[in-house]
């Protein structure tokens, strides 16, 4: 049955999460553009950064078109009410790039870590809260483990200072069943609010985070036209009006996101689709992020991507193990060479 529920606060992730299926290649000029249209729309939060985070640029992640700063300073001047966002995997982003993002206009950071390794959150979000920034803590892949768990590292980030936690389905492997149950149980164990981020590998990314709203989550991510890892997330412009339409308050004008979202669409390198390798990303539980990877390693070694997934969802491989994509896919092309010869 659904419940009356609070005012929903938007965070629109198309100019961090859409840089994946962007290669990482917006330009400075293309996030300004779709940051004003986001800002006209009424969107409380827009983040902006390398897929992989601040610092993401590399040879492991895929360098980008700009560097941080540039991007940063580019959207900060053209926002009118939202507040810039940037995400930080602790490992990956320094303190010092913290200090750089603050500098050029960021009022949120959003600390993400795998959702057993909470611990390593405490000194980017001692910092964010130092600099006077609002705090999000992002608790990756919570598929992977169970309620008790996911709320266990939630309240440490609490501890850290974090002002919001999110459940996070990077493999976009969760059904509305078990959103449900771990969004309600985080939120019983938390005085803050409770976040959730979904992709769409299993076709489920607004149902996901209506579940997740039903269950007591009052800020949820979206991207325009759904751009983001691997079968994308849930497409703002749909989410709102979703959430309108169950009796929800978002704030956000919907005629203005759906402009937002033909702003973007001719940037975009291709529709964002379901195809058969992101229903396996869902199916076999892997992050969504490894798709591309996953793409190249295929080709590169003649294997069908989806049986290279299967065997990553086996080996339950974590963000940051992007090389060992091609360990496995050269240890695969081994054995299938055996058992031909
Ligand atoms: C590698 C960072 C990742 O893309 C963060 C995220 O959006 C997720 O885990 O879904
Ligand atoms: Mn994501």
């Amino acid at each position: 049955m659904w419940k009356a529920v609070p005012k929903i606060r938007i965070m629109d992730t198309t100019l961090r999460d859409g840089m994946h299926a962007m290669a990482h290649q917006f330009t400075p000029e293309q996030m300004a553009r779709v940051a004003a249209a986001l800002d006209e729309a009424g969107v409380d939060v827009i983040e902006v950064s390398h897929g992989d985070g601040l610092a993401g640029y590399s040879f492991q992640y895929g360098f980008a078109a700009a560097t941080d700063e540039e991007y940063l300073r580019a959207v900060a001047p053209v926002l009118k009410r939202a507040k810039l966002a940037a995400l930080v995997l602790p490992g990956i982003g320094t303190c010092k790039d913290m200090q750089m993002a603050v500098k050029a206009g960021v009022k949120v950071f959003r600390i993400a870590t795998h959702v057993t390794e909470a611990d390593i959150s405490e000194e980017h979000m001692g910092l964010a809260k130092e600099m006077g920034a609002e705090v999000v803590g992002f608790l990756m892949m919570s598929h992977t483990v169970d309620k008790e768990k996911i709320a266990e590292q939630a309240r440490l980030m609490e501890s850290y200072g974090a002002d919001v936690v999110y459940v996070v389905d990077s493999a976009g492997a969760m059904t509305p069943q078990e959103v449900k149950e771990k969004v309600s149980y985080v939120r019983s164990c938390l005085k803050i609010p409770v976040g959730f981020h979904a992709h769409n590998n299993l076709g489920l990314a607004i149902g996901n985070t209506l579940a997740a709203v039903e269950a007591g989550a009052t800020v949820v991510d979206g991207t325009l036209r759904g751009l983001g890892a691997g079968a994308g997330n849930a497409p703002t412009e749909v989410l709102v009006a979703a959430l309108k339409k169950v009796g929800c308050e978002v704030g956000v004008d919907l005629y203005k996101i759906m402009d937002a979202a033909t702003v973007l669409e001719p940037m975009m390198r291709r529709p964002q689709v379901i195809d058969n390798a992101s229903i396996m990303l869902g199916y076999a539980g892997v992050y969504s992020s490894f798709l591309l990877h996953t793409y190249r390693a295929a080709e590169k070694f003649g294997l069908d991507p989806r049986d290279i997934l299967m065997e990553l969802g086996r080996r339950k491989i974590v963000g940051g193990q992007e090389d060992y994509i091609i360990d496995v896919a050269y240890e695969m092309a081994q054995n299938k060479q055996v058992v031909a010869g």
